[in-house]
C-alpha cells in the first residue's frame, strides 16, 4: 500500500523525500536556501487539528544571506588570555568542595572522620597490624564557629575531630605532603585493593578545616619503639597546593609505640550529623571484623565495637594491569616509560598473564614486518593502535585475583550478627540523639519491649539452619561470595548477606547497606549501581513483595559488598558505584543466589507456621478428648492426655525440628556477648 500524500506535498511533488514538520534541505551546500523554482516546505506545529494538513505552501523567493548585525566586541582575545592563569587543584576543591562530600557542616563531619578512620584501615592492614582506632568528636561550643548566631543552624557549631591508630606511622618527611597537598598518596597508581585510591582525601579534610575555622590539621606520628614522636601542624598554600608547616617538634612521650593521630578543627553540625557518624563506625565495624574501634561522643557514653576475630583480613597482592583493559592513549604511555629494548620485553613485564607465548601470539596478530620498540608504539600511534587491537583479538588468561580481599562468608556472618546485637541492644538509630538521662529513661522502656519481644510468637517455632539467635530474635542470616570477576581488566569481587526477621518491620522496604572495599556509602543511594543491581532483581520469586522500580518491602537488611582493586566511583566523594554492567550483573547474580536462600527459609517458616497452628488446634481438644475416652475405658485421663499429645506432636513434626532442637540447645550454651558495649559496662 502507498503512502498518502497531503495536498501540499502533492502539489510539491516531494513528498517522498520530505517528512512531515520537516525543513527541506538543498544539496550543494545551500543548507536550507530554498530553490527560486521550487515550492517549499515549512514545518508547522502538530496539533489535533492540523495533523492532516502538515505542511503548507509557501511562495519561493530568492533567499539573499542577511548581513550579521554588527555588535561591539565585549572583550578581545588579548583581554581574555591576560585574565587566564592555571588553577591549583586545592583552588578547585576549595570551590567544588561538595564533589569530595564536604557540601555541608553535617556531611562535612563524616567525610572528615570516614578520610581518616579509611586510612588508618588500610594502613594497620599494609602493615599487618590489628587495627585499634580512636574516634573523638568534640564539641567546642556554638559561639566559636565564626559565624553570626543568626546565620547558625541549629546544631552548627566548631568540632575538633580527632582519629587515632596504631598502624606503621608516617615517616616525618611525608607528613607535610600527605596532609597538605591534595592529590599526594601512595595508593592511586598501584592495582590493589584499598579503601583510599585517589590521594585526596585527608588533606581534603584538611583543607575544609582551614578554610572553615582557620585552624592547620595536627598530626602526631611514630614510626616504632625507640623511635621519635614527631609533632606537625601542616597549613596548605591553596594558590599553589603546597604544604607549610606551622609547627614540628619531638614529643618526649607518646603512649603508642607506633601509630598517627589526627586533629582536625572543622565548622560542622553535630545534631544533625551524628546519625551519619554513628551509622558509619557501627557499618566500619560489620564490615571490618578485625578491627576494634572506640568512640568518644558529645554528652554520650563512650562506646567501644571490640574486634569479632583476630585474624587480619588476606593480604591484597599488587598487580600490574591486564592487556585487556587498557586504552589507546595509557598504551602509549606505558610503552614510552618502558625500559624493555622489544616490545615482547616490554608486554611481559608491564602485564599481567602476558607470558613470553602469548606475547609471540600478540606479534603475530600484529602482522609487523619489521622490528618495532617500545619507543615506537610512543610515537606512532597507528602502530600502537595495531598492537591494541593485536592484543584485544588474543585469548588472554583473566587477571590475578590475589588481589582482592573480600570479607568471606564466616566473617560477613559474624559481622551481621554482632551488628544485630548493637542494633537491639542500643536500639534504633535516633535513641543516639538523645542526651545521657533521657537514654537511661529510655533503657527501662527498652527492657520491657525485649521481654514483649523475647515471648515467641509461634509456639515451639524451631530456629532453623542460618538462623542466628539474638536476644529473643531468630534472624535468618544467608550470605553468597561470587566468584572474582573482571572489568576493564579491573578485577572485582561482588559479596551479598541478608539477615531476614527479627524486629526489622515487615511492612517497610528493606534496609541495602552498600559497601566498597570495606567502607560504607551512606549518601547517593539511588544514584548507586549497587541499588539498581538490587531494585533490578525479581525479589516476589524470593516471597517478598516489590513495588514497580523499587527495593523490595519486608523485614531485612541486605549487605553488598564490592571489593575491587579500582571501585568506579561516580564522583571523588566516593559515595555511589558507577553503573558498569558487569558490576551490576553479578550483584544480581549474588542476590539472586541470596534470595534462593532466603525463599526457601520462608516456605520452611511458613510449613512450621502451619504445622503449628494445627497442633494448638489439637491441643484444644485433647482435653476433652481424653476425659471422654477415661470415662468410656474406665482409665485415667491422665495418660490418654500425654499419649494424644505425643501423637499429635509427631504428625504435626517438621523436618527440621530435630536438628533445630539441637541448634537451640547449642545455642544456649554459647552465650552470645554483644559486641557493642559502654565501657562503663566492661568496667
Ligand atoms: N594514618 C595513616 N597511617 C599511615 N599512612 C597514612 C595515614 N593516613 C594517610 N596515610 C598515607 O597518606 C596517603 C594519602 O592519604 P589520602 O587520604 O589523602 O589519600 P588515599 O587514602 O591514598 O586516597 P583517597 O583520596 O581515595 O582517600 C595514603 O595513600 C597513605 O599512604
Amino acid at each position: 500500500m502507498g503512502v498518502k500524500r497531503s495536498k501540499a506535498e502533492r502539489v510539491a511533488g516531494r513528498g517522498d523525500d520530505v517528512l512531515p514538520g520537516q525543513l527541506e534541505l538543498v544539496p550543494g551546500g545551500g543548507g536550507t536556501r530554498k530553490r527560486a523554482s521550487e515550492k517549499v516546505v515549512v514545518p508547522v506545529a502538530r496539533s489535533p487539528r492540523n495533523a492532516a494538513a502538515e505542511v503548507v505552501e509557501e511562495p519561493a523567493v530568492e533567499a539573499a544571506p542577511a548581513p550579521a548585525p554588527r555588535q561591539k566586541r565585549r572583550a578581545t582575545a588579548e583581554q581574555m588570555a591576560s585574565k587566564q592563569r592555571e588553577i591549583s587543584i586545592s583552588e578547585f576543591f576549595t570551590k567544588n568542595r561538595h564533589l569530595l562530600g564536604f557540601d555541608n557542616p553535617s556531611k562535612a563531619l563524616l567525610t572528615t572522620i570516614k578520610e581518616a578512620v579509611d586510612n588508618s584501615l588500610d594502613a594497620c592492614e599494609e602493615a599487618g597490624i590489628l587495627p585499634e582506632i580512636t574516634i573523638e568528636v568534640h564539641d567546642l561550643g556554638f559561639e566559636q564557629a565564626g559565624k553570626a548566631d543568626s546565620e547558625l543552624t541549629k546544631g552548627e557549631g566548631r568540632f575538633r575531630v580527632v582519629i587515632e591508630d596504631n598502624g606503621p606511622g608516617i615517616v616525618k618527611e611525608q607528613a607535610p605532603k600527605i596532609f597538605g597537598k591534595l592529590l599526594y598518596g601512595s595508593k592511586f597508581h598501584r592495582l590493589k585493593q584499598s579503601r583510599g585510591q585517589q590521594g585526596i582525601g585527608i588533606s581534603a579534610a584538611a583543607m575544609y578545616g582551614q578554610l572553615t575555622t582557620g585552624q592547620p590539621i595536627a598530626v602526631t606520628s611514630r614510626t616504632g619503639k625507640g623511635k621519635p614522636t614527631h609533632y606537625f601542624e601542616i597549613q596548605i598554600d591553596t594558590r599553589k597546593n603546597n604544604p607549610v608547616v606551622t609547627r614540628d617538634d619531638k614529643l618526649a612521650e607518646w603512649h603508642q609505640e607506633h601509630g598517627t593521630r589526627v586533629e582536625l578543627e572543622i565548622v560542622a553540625n553535630w545534631q544533625q550529623g551524628q546519625r551519619f557518624v554513628n551509622r558509619y563506625v557501627e557499618h566500619t565495624a560489620l564490615a571490618n571484623p578485625h578491627a576494634t574501634v572506640h568512640y568518644v561522643r558529645p554528652k554520650q557514653q563512650r562506646l567501644s565495637f571490640p574486634r569479632a576475630t583476630d585474624e587480619l583480613p588476606k593480604e591484597a597482592a599488587e598487580i600490574k594491569p591486564h592487556p585487556h583493559g587498557v586504552e589507546l592513549g595509557s598504551l602509549m604511555l606505558m610503552a614510552a616509560e618502558s625500559k624493555s629494548h622489544d616490545v615482547k620485553g616490554f608486554l611481559t613485564s608491564a602485564f599481567s598473564r602476558v607470558s613470553p607465548m602469548v606475547a609471540d601470539e600478540i606479534l603475530k596478530r600484529t602482522g609487523w614486518k619489521k622490528k618495532v620498540r617500545p619507543r615506537d608504539l610512543a610515537e606512532d600511534r597507528d602502530l600502537a593502535e595495531g598492537l591494541q587491537k593485536a592484543i584485544q583479538a588474543t585469548k588472554i588468561m583473566a587477571p590475578p585475583t590475589n588481589c582482592l580481599s573480600p570479607i568471606g562468608d564466616a566473617l560477613m556472618k559474624k559481622g551481621l550478627v554482632s551488628f544485630l546485637s548493637v542494633i537491639e541492644t542500643e536500639g534504633p538509630e535516633e535513641d543516639q540523639q538523645l542526651d545521657l538521662d533521657q537514654a537511661a529513661k529510655k533503657k527501662a522502656s527498652k527492657k520491657e519491649k525485649q521481654a514483649r519481644a523475647e515471648a515467641p510468637l509461634v509456639p515451639d517455632a524451631p530456629p532453623e539452619e542460618g538462623v542466628e539467635k539474638i536476644k529473643g530474635h531468630n534472624y535468618f542470616i544467608a550470605t553468597v561470595t561470587r566468584p572474582p570477576k573482571v572489568y576493564r581488566g579491573n578485577p572485582f569481587q561482588v559479596e551479598v548477606g541478608l539477615a531476614y526477621g527479627g524486629s526489622w518491620p515487615a511492612d517497610k522496604s528493606i534496609e541495602l547497606f552498600r559497601f566498597a572495599n570495606r567502607v560504607p556509602l551512606l549518601f547517593q543511594r539511588g544514584a548507586c549501581g549497587v541499588t539498581e543491581a538490587v531494585v533490578k532483581t525479581d525479589w516476589r520469586n524470593y516471597l517478598l513483595s516489590q513495588p514497580k522500580n523499587s527495593l523490595p518491602v519486608g523485614p531485612m537488611a541486605l549487605l553488598v559488598h564490592i571489593a575491587s582493586v579500582w571501585v568506579p566511583f561516580t564522583s571523588e566523594s566516593k559515595e555511589a558505584v558507577a553503573h558498569y554492567p558487569e558490576i551490576i550483573r553479578e550483584i544480581q547474580l549474588a542476590a539472586q543466589e541470596c534470595g534462593r536462600k532466603l525463599a526457601a527459609h520462608i516456605r520452611k517458616r511458613q510449613h512450621a507456621d502451619y504445622e503449628a497452628k494445627r497442633r494448638s488446634l489439637f491441643e484444644l481438644y485433647i482435653e476433652e478428648v481424653a476425659q471422654a475416652l477415661g470415662k468410656i475405658t474406665g482409665k485415667s485421663p491422665l495418660p490418654i492426655k500425654r499419649d494424644l499429645v505425643k501423637v499429635a506432636r509427631e504428625v504435626t513434626a517438621t523436618e527440621l525440628e530435630e536438628q533445630d532442637r539441637e541448634l537451640e540447645e547449642a545455642s544456649e550454651k554459647t552465650s552470645r556477648r554483644p559486641r557493642r558495649r559502654s565501657d562503663e559496662e566492661a568496667e
